[in-house]
């Protein structure tokens, strides 16, 4: 027979770490462990209170934003220290709940004169004085040092104890608060390597009443950098309980239902949906096709083959694109291995895809069919589908494949690409975005192409995997369109492999030479097609410009079925001189962006404005936040603000030309090009925001700490030794412990670790310092368990099990983007950013796949637009729709670009000023002479 654990209430105030806390619960004692918000509306009155209490054997009030004088901060743990003797039950304060402790037995709870927050500390406590008068919850427990994550502190009269009296006294009740024993203490003296050193010279840090069973610490026991010691004063805490309990507890445990508290993992997306019995089953049969396979070709490629290039063999003209480049995958002289991505994900003919589209605050999601078929759009009520995590949730196992994609395999076999904003996230958490009206219908928070087309490349192997997402009966056609990529592809790509440049300088160009005298020339030449695909290439730079001075059109291969001319020597483009004669270089590296380098100062011409943060107003925005962190409301608040860009658009200035330039430039793992429904983004993120594969195996990389190269840091390891200080541990400690939480609603319990903590990596222009936290989530049904199960209650198990995509929806915004806690964070945030929209900048963008994988990188380092602020003029003057002004109408396009950085109390004004514009230059650099 199953005994049911013992069951302990934790109140959850709204915090970050609270899953975490929950985890170490349960994986250290042998309980299960509930929860409830602390504003539970159906804890109101006092008799459902107590009812509820009935359930459990122990009480955690756990930490949380705020001040514990504040009604709405601490909600129901007040009413927890004031149960009568026949209600009561024991309870352990952990932060807010130990400062709620003891304001409620008279102590005074005030600032800490140097908030604390991801500070680790040398904890002094009463069991390390092995003559302890009274069993504490510190008996026989050794030297803890301990994550603290507070601004304000109890004082319960430590400042009035003489200092010599101090050894002893320390452990006596004060006057000022007879109830309270105090048990632990974070003194000045006691400092550990890598302290900050607390400016306040005692803090309280552990306390029990003397007469009731409450007991309370101020450091986090749950935090990754807090040491395992802290373990056993969970133990002697659960021992004392346990004996109090059978001594003193009046009420009866109850078993009977209902009870309000909630287990950690939220209830899968897949559940909810099986519990809901929506129906979009009918719908969904539309849409997506029975029996998918992944029709998959491997093509060879040159070891140095460009992924831009390959995107523009294969798509030439088509404008929408989904592009995830490894940009960095040939950077060898930048950072270490591991740093470099491995593949890169091209979504194919975009147009064609089906696209699903979700607004913020909007109880509709938008179906977009192709334009090449009769249905045009869609719009399902949340009634019909749910929401739309659910709803991507039921399409993804609707069309999941049977096969289990292997290791070595190809990521992506087809399905959803694209991106999120920020507001999505913000809705996730429960932060209403503060937007304006008007914009909704165009900007959509969330917008996925349902991609079966797509090329993988992989760098290491080099290899192109081309592939269809299509019925097993589809086969064949699938393998004809395979065929003809593959042709295409060897073409254009190998002779830069095969043939040696062969030199030939033909012709000296006259001033005003055009493309197509280009083309002319190289016929006469002998050559039999014109280079279909290179003089595309050219033509990006060729186009409407004219080349005037003395060039020389020099040409490589010796067949003449791979001719390939550029341009050599000095001349002009569009009135700039350019220079070009660097001819020791491989091919295929230096021809194209050797061409666009030489272009990329068009782009300052480009430029109508650019309106950077005021460098006083960041400045008072970076003291605000500081101001609510002194408060307690915060620890950590991850500050952004706005560049905007006008351009001025001409035929040479596609933003995929801005793209080729930043890619080049800022090469990076998670590089993104994305031209989808009515935004185009642009970026060169170095940070993966969460990856998962098909059995549940979920890694999140945040990327906290960030120094900017330079003649003074140049390597790795000068940068090491900058980010090793409290400040930067601090800011990467946070967001490690709030990622944890996260994946603990997902994973459950003692599902989380932390393979690499505060490594610090090198890229283009920065280091930065990263951390991996992964999670595992549980088969839905354990091999012991199965045995026991009928046929139908294994396929409901498994119809309601766990995907990475809960993971997804569980940890928007990503946590490095927020601060923590992350709800009043977004919260305050949102009145210091006054309500702007952050948009694509502080989403995600990235894939999941039909055999249940994913990897989403978080949007920085980039610059994104939307259609709808394209001002397009025609040539009649008259103003053109929308879109992307690559096809020569003329107007002005606004590029938004955020940056921003992690602000905590031991940040500077001007500090996070330099490093927001340390983290915009990257991107400001491309329209910069
Ligand atoms: C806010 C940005 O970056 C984030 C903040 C970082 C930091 O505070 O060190 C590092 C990486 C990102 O998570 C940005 O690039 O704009
Ligand atoms: N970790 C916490 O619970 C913090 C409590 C309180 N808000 C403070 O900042 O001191």
């Amino acid at each position: 027979m199953l005994v049911p654990k013992p069951l302990i209430l934790f109140i959850d105030a709204y915090d970050s770490f609270s899953n975490n806390i929950i985890s170490l619960l349960e994986t250290t004692l042998d309980v299960s462990v509930r929860t409830i918000k602390i504003d539970n509306p159906a804890l109101a009155t006092d008799a459902a209170l107590h009812e509820e209490l009935r359930h459990y054997v122990a009480v955690v009030c756990g930490p949380g934003p705020g001040h514990p004088a504040n009604e709405q901060d601490v909600g129901l743990m007040r009413r927890i220290w004031r149960l009568s003797e026949r209600d009561l039950l024991p309870v352990l304060g952990i932060c807010l709940g130990f400062q709620s402790l003891c304001l409620e037995f008279g102590a005074e709870v005030k600032r800490l004169k140097g908030p604390q927050h991801g500070i680790i500390r040398r904890i002094c406590h009463v069991g390390e004085r092995k003559t302890e008068v009274q069993q504490s919850i510190f008996h026989g427990v050794e030297e803890i040092t301990a994550t603290l994550y507070q601004s304000l502190c109890a004082d319960i009269g430590q400042d009035s104890i003489d200092k010599d009296q101090w050894q002893t006294k320390k452990w006596e009740p004060s006057n000022r608060c007879p109830d309270l024993l105090p048990l632990a203490w974070a003194e000045h003296g006691l400092s550990v390597a890598n302290d900050s050193g607390v400016a306040d010279e005692r803090v309280l840090v552990g306390v029990q009443h003397v007469s009731k069973p409450f007991w309370a610490l101020q450091y986090h026991p749950e935090s990754i950098c807090t040491n395992s010691e802290s373990t056993n004063v969970l133990q002697q805490w659960f021992n004392q309980t346990k004996f109090w309990n059978q001594q003193y507890r009046q009420q009866g445990l109850s078993f009977e239902p209902p009870i309000q508290g909630q287990v950690v993992r939220r209830e899968s997306l897949l559940g909810q949906h099986w519990n809901r019995e929506m129906n979009v089953k009918a719908m969904l049969d539309s849409h997506v096709e029975n029996d998918l396979v992944c029709h998959s070709l491997m093509v060879p490629i040159p070891s140095n083959a460009s992924v831009a290039d390959i995107v523009e063999i294969v798509q030439g003209d088509k404008q929408d694109r989904i592009v995830l480049e490894s940009s960095n995958c040939h950077e060898k002289a930048v950072g270490t291995a591991d740093v470099r991505g491995r593949y890169s994900i091209i979504g194919l003919d975009i147009e064609e895809c089906v696209r699903y589209e979700y607004t913020t605050g909007n109880n509709y999601l938008t179906i977009i069919h192709p334009t090449s078929t009769a249905k045009k759009q869609e719009r399902l009520s949340t009634e019909q589908y749910g929401g739309i995590w659910l709803f991507l949730a039921q399409h993804l196992e609707k069309s999941h494949v049977a096969s289990v994609p292997n290791e070595d395999d190809s990521p992506f076999w087809g399905g959803f690409m694209g991106y999120t904003t920020y507001e999505l996230g913000l809705e996730s958490i429960g932060v209403i975005p503060r937007r304006l009206r008007s914009h909704h219908a165009e900007r959509p928070d969330l917008c996925f192409a349902w991609v079966t087309r797509s090329l993988v490349v992989d760098h290491i192997k080099n290899l192109v995997y081309v592939q269809e997402l299509a019925p097993k009966s589809g086969a064949r056609k699938a393998a004809l369109w395979q065929d003809d990529i593959r042709k295409n592809l060897e073409e254009i790509l190998f002779p830069f492999e095969c043939f040696m440049p062969n030199t030939t300088t033909f012709t000296n160009l006259a001033e005003g030479t055009t493309k197509e005298q280009v083309l002319q020339a190289l016929a006469k030449k002998g050559f039999r097609q014109p280079c279909k695909t290179r003089l595309h290439y050219a033509g990006d730079a060729f186009n409407g410009i004219t080349v005037s001075g003395i060039a020389t059109v020099t040409t490589f291969g010796d067949q003449p079925s791979f001719p390939i001319a550029f341009l050599l020597g000095d001349f002009q483009l569009n009135g700039r001189e350019v220079h070009t004669r660097e001819m020791s270089r491989p091919l295929t590296n230096w021809k194209i962006p050797l061409l666009l380098k030489e272009l990329s100062p068009n782009l300052v011409d480009s430029v109508l404005s650019i309106e950077t943060p005021q460098n006083e107003e960041y400045e008072h925005k970076v003291s605000r936040c500081q101001e609510y962190i002194r408060n307690g409301d915060s620890y950590e608040l991850c500050l952004t603000d706005q560049t905007l860009i006008t351009l001025r658009s001409s035929p040479s200035l596609t933003s995929w030309s801005l793209y080729r330039t930043l890619r080049s430039r800022q090469p990076a793992p998670f590089a993104s090009y994305i031209r989808l429904g009515s935004a185009t983004l642009v970026s060169a993120s170095p940070e993966r925001f969460l990856k998962y594969s098909h059995d549940g195996k979920c890694e999140l990389r945040p990327m906290k700490g960030t120094v900017r190269k330079s003649d003074q840091v140049s390597t790795l390891a000068q940068a090491t030794a900058l980010l090793d200080i409290p400040k930067e541990k601090a800011e990467n400690l946070m967001i490690v412990d709030l990622v944890r939480h996260d994946l603990h609603g997902v994973c459950g319990s003692g599902m989380v670790e932390v393979p690499r903590l505060m490594v610090v990596e090198e890229y283009a222009s920065v280091f930065q310092m990263i951390s991996i936290v992964q999670g595992s989530i549980p088969p839905s049904i354990s091999p012991s368990v199965q045995t026991h199960m009928s046929e139908s209650e294994i396929s409901e198990a498994k119809g309601k099990r766990y995907t990475g995509l809960d993971v997804l929806a569980a940890s928007l915004p990503p946590g490095s983007m927020t601060g923590a806690p992350k709800k009043r964070s977004c919260e305050i945030l949102q009145e210091i950013e006054e309500g702007r929209d952050r948009g694509l900048y502080s989403g995600v963008v990235g894939y999941m796949d039909v055999a249940g994988r994913g990897d989403w990188s978080v949007t920085i380092r980039c610059m994104f637009k939307w259609d709808d602020e394209d001002q397009v003029r025609t040539k009649d003057g008259g103003k053109k729709g929308k879109g992307d002004m690559g096809k020569g109408g003329m107007g002005t396009e606004k590029w938004h670009v955020g940056a921003g950085g992690a602000v905590t109390s031991l940040s500077t004004p001007r500090g996070e000023r330099e490093e927001m514009v340390t983290k915009l230059s990257g991107t400001l650099g491309l329209f910069r002479s």
